[in-house]
């Protein structure tokens, strides 16, 4: 049979397709902008015959119509891996939980299932490019987790969509059509997801980073305003011959490698190639993306392994925390109870970039934020308030940037991390900061005022 003709064998409509999900099964989505709409929606229709159906998903761009169907979650429950905007909200009311995890983890949990089961895997969702003569489907951009997936589930769906860009990559990029059993079809521009803004503070502290950035390093750059503020400068900096080695691709990289200042020439490791494994960007980012052979999608156990990230000389990773305690401990990815987002890559590259030759893991942020009520605090504290989720650990901090300066806390004592954090909170906190820190017993006579 040719593959055009099993792929006929094995098309059918959303609505037959998702027949395969019964009472009591664990269904997975896709993650960020790669998701599988018409089989949500499908799936979604049958809430009254489905019960205790649970779905988990990852960073979704997409508002997930099993929940608008079943607000209340007496049929399905869903969890996620990291929590996108959306599904912040949703947690909010408690129709979605979150699955704390470190990113390159991630295929494993569903890898381990054939082993000894870590999660169980009935039926994937998977949204894919449509088949190439080699009856491939080619993943998009969000390789991610999505091979381990297909591996684990017994079940296997794609919904294919002919908007969705090609990208090569260095392996478990795409699927075989002899492991799929359903196909769907559904055309739809992938989402747009238009690069968190910045402004003047952002700014400066962006400044003290590129401060840090030499020729021939190797960048990773975290999600939110701080890491695209610090692109942008790149872009427009003098810089040479950077590399990209990341998990997320962006916007701000598109203008990295289109000024010119990244050319992968220097990397160690992938030598002249963009590596990543999902983009969450706009349309232009997805189709820079598209059939591009300088970049290259892998899954992200080899991206964010932090042993693989430490094999690459100069590697700086860049990332973003909410608030940090005089310890050095970053809070990324909840406000007390409230999940943001999670704790995604960031450990992942902490850890990586201090152990690369000439690396340096940097988190960079404001040393103020100003709160929905107008009140303006601290990122700096003294110490967390209970319930705070810890995303780096202080063992694991390294260099520390607001718009006051950069410091390094590696290897240094607590009296010393208190007193260089101290000296780049804001100016209006560090005599309230010192006051705590003497309490906390970690302020000695010697420090200076
Ligand atoms: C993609 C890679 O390569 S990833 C590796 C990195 N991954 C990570 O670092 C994961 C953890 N980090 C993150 O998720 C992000 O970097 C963040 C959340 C720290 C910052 O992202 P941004 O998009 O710049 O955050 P933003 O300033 O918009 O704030 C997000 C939310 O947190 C709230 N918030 C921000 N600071 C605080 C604070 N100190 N206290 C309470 N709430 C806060 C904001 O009000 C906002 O909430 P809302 O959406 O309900 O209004
Ligand atoms: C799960 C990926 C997102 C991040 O690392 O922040």
């Amino acid at each position: 049979m040719t593959y055009q003709e099993l792929y006929q064998q094995k098309l059918t409509s959303p609505e037959e397709a998702v027949k395969v999900v019964k009472s009591g099964d664990w269904v997975e989505y896709g993650a960020f902008a790669g998701q599988a709409y018409a089989l949500d929606a499908a799936l979604a229709a049958r809430a009254d015959e489905l019960e205790d159906v649970k779905i988990r998903g990852c960073c979704t761009t997409m508002p997930p119509k099993i929940i608008e169907a079943d607000p209340e979650g007496k049929h399905f429950n869903y969890s996620s891996f990291h929590f996108s905007g959306i599904e912040r909200k949703l947690g909010q009311k408690a129709q979605a939980f979150f699955i704390p995890m470190l990113f390159h983890e991630y295929p494993r949990y569903y890898r381990q299932e054939l082993d000894h089961g870590d999660v169980k895997s009935n039926v994937v969702f998977i949204p894919v490019a449509p088949m190439d003569a080699a009856g491939n489907f080619n993943f998009g951009p969000e390789a991610s987790h999505f091979h381990a997936m297909v591996e684990a589930a017994d079940t296997v769906v794609v919904e294919v969509n002919a908007s969705m860009p090609v990208c090569y990559g260095g392996y478990e990029e795409s699927v075989h059509i002899s492991d799929v059993d359903i196909i769907v079809e559904n055309d739809r521009p992938l989402d747009e997801v238009p690069p968190a803004g910045f402004g003047d503070i952002d700014k400066k502290v962006a400044e003290y980073v590129m401060g840090e950035l030499f020729d021939g390093a190797c960048i990773q750059l975290g999600i939110g305003g701080m890491p695209n503020a610090i692109g942008k400068m790149i872009s427009e900096s003098d810089l040479k011959d950077l590399g990209i080695h990341s998990e997320m691709f962006t916007d701000s990289m598109v203008d990295m490698v289109l000024s010119g200042r990244v050319t992968g020439k220097r990397k160690n490791l992938n030598p002249g190639k963009h590596v990543y494994t999902f983009a969450m960007g706009t349309k232009r980012c997805y189709d820079f993306l598209d059939k591009n052979t300088a970049c290259a999608i892998y899954p992200v156990d080899y991206t964010n392994d932090p042993f693989v990230v430490g094999s690459i000389d100069n590697f700086i990773a860049i990332n973003n925390c909410l608030e940090m305690d005089l310890y050095g401990q970053a809070s990324s990815e909840a406000a007390g109870i409230k999940q943001i987002s999670g704790t995604g890559g960031q450990a992942d590259f902490m850890l990586g970039a201090y152990r690369s030759k000439g690396g340096k893991a940097i988190m960079a942020l404001s040393s103020t934020v100003t709160m929905k009520d107008g009140t303006v605090k601290s990122r700096i504290r003294p110490t967390f308030d209970p319930y705070t989720i810890v995303t780096t650990p202080r063992s694991m901090m390294n260099y520390v940037a607001t718009e006051y300066g950069i410091v390094n806390l590696k290897a240094r004592s607590t009296w010393q991390r208190a007193e260089a954090l101290i000296s780049i909170a804001h100016p209006d906190f560090r005599e309230d900061l010192i006051k705590e820190a003497e309490k906390m017993n970690i302020w000695r006579k010697s420090n200076k005022r």
